[in-house]
């Protein structure tokens, strides 16, 4: 389990997260939702620890990592996939998911088949380049090489952002699935309030850098939400 206690985060003197608190549970979807520049990306960033937090503590599987660095999280089983997707753009497919293999120990640096029954499109394009391939295409990649590292905690960023219908709904089914396996706890930062809805058994609605609204999915009020997404 994670649990994200009072954390503080500063960009300089300007402060993003406000004593926000989150948990996230093994075989469960945590939707974090609000509108721009709320804060929902630093708080991925701090969950990953790809920014220090100032204040508070976060715990993952009973150990505080809030001073761990990102390799050692990603070590803890905690994956990333980052707003705009950050795909090697030069490196092949195959390549990309390659780099997943960097917190594995050598025994582990394979690629498990499901990952292909998971992103059938990514097996025919192993040998594109990243950058070739359209944005959908590359979010998928981007989930691929965060499911190599084998995590038991899955950040996901933005996934639609900017991605076309059908392969929302393909991205929309892998995380269903991933979810119902069981093992894994993912937090889903999301703007597309019918997505995060179809996925989310907790929500947290952010608002200048605090949480301001939560509970659970099936109980999430659509009004009470939308109120907090629209500028
Ligand atoms: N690297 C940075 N340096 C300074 N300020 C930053 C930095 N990154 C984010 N901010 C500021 O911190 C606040 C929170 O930004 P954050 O990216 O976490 O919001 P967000 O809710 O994820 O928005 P978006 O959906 O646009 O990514 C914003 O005011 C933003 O301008």
């Amino acid at each position: 389990m994670l649990v994200v206690s009072e954390i503080d985060l500063y960009y300089g003197a300007s402060q993003a997260l406000r004593k926000v608190d989150v948990v996230a549970e093994k075989g469960k979807v945590t939707c974090i939702l609000g509108r721009n520049g709320v804060g929902k990306s630093s708080l991925a960033r701090a969950i990953t620890g790809r920014h220090p937090i100032r204040g508070g503590t976060i715990m993952w599987e009973d150990k505080g990592i809030s001073s761990m660095g990102p390799a050692d999280r990603a070590r803890a089983g905690i994956a990333y996939v980052p707003q705009g997707r950050e795909v090697f753009s030069q490196l092949t497919v195959q390549e990309n998911l390659y780099t997943g293999y960097a917190p594995l120990k050598r025994s582990q640096r394979n690629i498990n088949p499901e990952i292909f029954d998971l992103f059938p499109v990514l097996k025919s394009m192993l040998k594109r380049r990243g950058g070739d391939l359209s944005g959908g295409q590359q979010q998928q990649l981007a989930i691929a090489r965060a499911l190599i590292t084998r995590p038991r905690l899955l950040v996901l960023d933005e996934p639609t952002e900017g991605i076309q219908p059908s392969i929302i709904k393909d991205i929309q089914n892998v995380i269903s699935i991933l979810r119902q396996q069981g093992d894994m706890a993912i937090v889903l930062v999301e703007q597309y309030f019918d997505f995060a809805r179809a996925l989310a058994d907790n929500y947290a609605v952010m608002d200048r850098g605090e949480v301001i609204l939560s509970g659970r999915g099936d109980e999430m009020v659509e009004e009470d939400v939308r109120r907090h997404m629209t500028v």
